[in-house]
């Protein structure tokens, strides 16, 4: 494999520094000058984060490949700066067999674009009644670790239950859909409130998480094993799992950037984009949300990517599909709306956006920091680079995407996955300028 040396990038907590790559491994870290031999990334101003890490992605493959593919899920993500996604089980056939996972993972590692970690189903089919086959799809090649009914909530108890302890006795961990059916049915998708009531849209609660949220903390607790809640969407959540982490049990948790941004007055046109599960909330959710994934009550940021094909999206809001495209977007959101007003430094970010959700996901070899012997996934930032959105440049086959038009400041440069660059917006070919902060560079970090 040839050699990258990614040159002057701004390093968190250090000195600007080159970082030399070879066959897929950092190997050296400082002031390094090389021969014409060696592929050079310019990142002087930028700031290196270890790769990032989605643990919630929809790439629709197998089943609905004129919505997403593996090969252009992955081409998303490697444009947001992703080195690992975390693909959900509700394709068609579902996740719920080794050999189902398996696939993914070959699919993946064809693509190469990005680690493509399957995501195994909790129960047959995700109809919420006869456990998957946990232990075949831990023990698989694809040594599936994270197991998800998402989309449908695992609703019953007894089976929630009975998950638990089985993901327990290899390390395991169930990342729950939180949504009680019977509180928010499948006809459910507006925040309920003065927005549905106005709209005439069926409401969704944020009690039918929140009780779930509360049922799956004692779980977790009663059997000693470790839940994890995706996209946390309400400030009542928040308060479960703030108690709950007080309490030492085992749970994590992640947020989406819609759910960080974007509130339910969007709804006013009825403009089926912002229909998402769970639904957009109020501003007074949105501002919780920040405040916990700035005090670390919620771990990580998750795209919750949910791509769509047109026939599917463009209906009557009642009758479109839920969800929303993420990857691409996701690091210029965080940057804009928690860097930017000083919620979270860039030493924040690569822990909700990268160590966190490693760790969660069992990924021994994501989310390291940037050091000589750690393997080369490493994603450069501009902090000050505007990016304006144009759904119809994505990568991913789909355009359902809620930030067409928008502009943010912070952007993804480029990605490196395993000593590859596999996105590069320019790092090649930038000029070089002075650091922002000559004098002790990576202190603002
Ligand atoms: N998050 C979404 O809005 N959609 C998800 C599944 C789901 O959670 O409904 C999808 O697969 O499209």
């Amino acid at each position: 494999m040839s050699r990258l040396l990614i040159r002057g990038a701004r390093l968190l907590g250090a000195e600007a520094a080159d970082l030399l790559v070879d066959d897929g491994v950092i190997r050296e870290v400082g002031s390094i000058r090389v021969g014409s031999d060696v592929e050079v990334l310019d990142a002087d101003g930028l700031v290196a984060l270890p790769g990032l890490v989605d643990l919630h992605v929809h790439l629709r493959e197998p089943g609905r490949e004129d919505a997403e593919t593996i090969a252009t899920g992955s081409a998303a993500a490697a444009a947001g700066g992703y080195t690992a996604v975390f693909a959900m089980a509700n394709t068609s056939p579902v996740t719920d067999t080794a050999e189902a996972a398996e696939r993914v993972l070959d699919l993946g590692r064809a693509c190469g674009l990005t680690e493509v970690v399957p995501v195994g189903a909790v129960t047959k089919g995700l109809e919420g009644g006869e456990l998957a086959e946990l232990g075949l799809m831990a023990r698989s090649r694809a040594a599936v670790r994270v197991f998800s009914d998402d989309g449908h909530c695992v609703h019953d108890a007894r089976v929630m239950r009975r998950a638990l302890e089985y993901v327990k006795t290899f390390g395991g961990v169930i990342s729950q859909h939180a949504q009680d059916p019977r509180l928010a049915g499948p006809d459910a998708c507006c925040h309920e409130g003065e927005v549905s009531g106005r709209l005439g849209l069926t409401g969704w609660p944020g009690i039918a998480e929140e009780s779930i949220v509360a049922r799956d903390v004692m779980l977790a607790r009663h059997t000693g094993s470790r839940v994890h809640v995706a996209h946390v969407s309400t400030a009542g959540t928040v308060e479960v799992i703030r108690w709950a982490k007080a309490q030492g049990i085992d749970v994590t948790a992640e947020v989406t950037p819609h759910h960080l941004a974007l509130t339910t007055d969007l709804l006013a046109g009825y403009d089926p984009v912002y229909k998402v599960n769970p639904p957009l909330r109020p501003t007074e959710d949105v501002e919780a949300l920040r405040a916990a994934l700035a005090d670390g009550t919620i771990d990580a940021v998750a795209t919750d990517h949910a791509p769509h094909a047109r026939q599917d999206k463009e209906h009557a809001f009642p009758d479109a599909a839920f969800g929303m495209l993420g990857l691409e977007t996701a690091l210029s959101v965080v940057s804009e709306v928690l860097v930017q007003p000083g919620l979270l430094d860039w030493a924040g970010v690569a822990r909700v956006m990268s160590s966190a959700p490693a760790r969660i996901g069992g990924l021994a070899a994501q989310g390291r920091p940037l050091s000589e012997g750690s393997p080369a996934h490493v994603t450069l930032v501009d902090p000050d680079r505007e990016l304006t959105v144009d759904a119809a440049e994505s990568r991913s086959r789909s355009r359902n995407n809620p930030w067409h038009g928008r502009t943010f400041r912070g952007a993804v440069v480029a990605t490196v996955y395993g000593g590859r660059v596999t996105f590069d917006r320019g790092a090649t070919s930038r000029t070089h300028r002075p650091l922002t902060t000559a004098s002790t560079p990576g202190a603002d970090l």
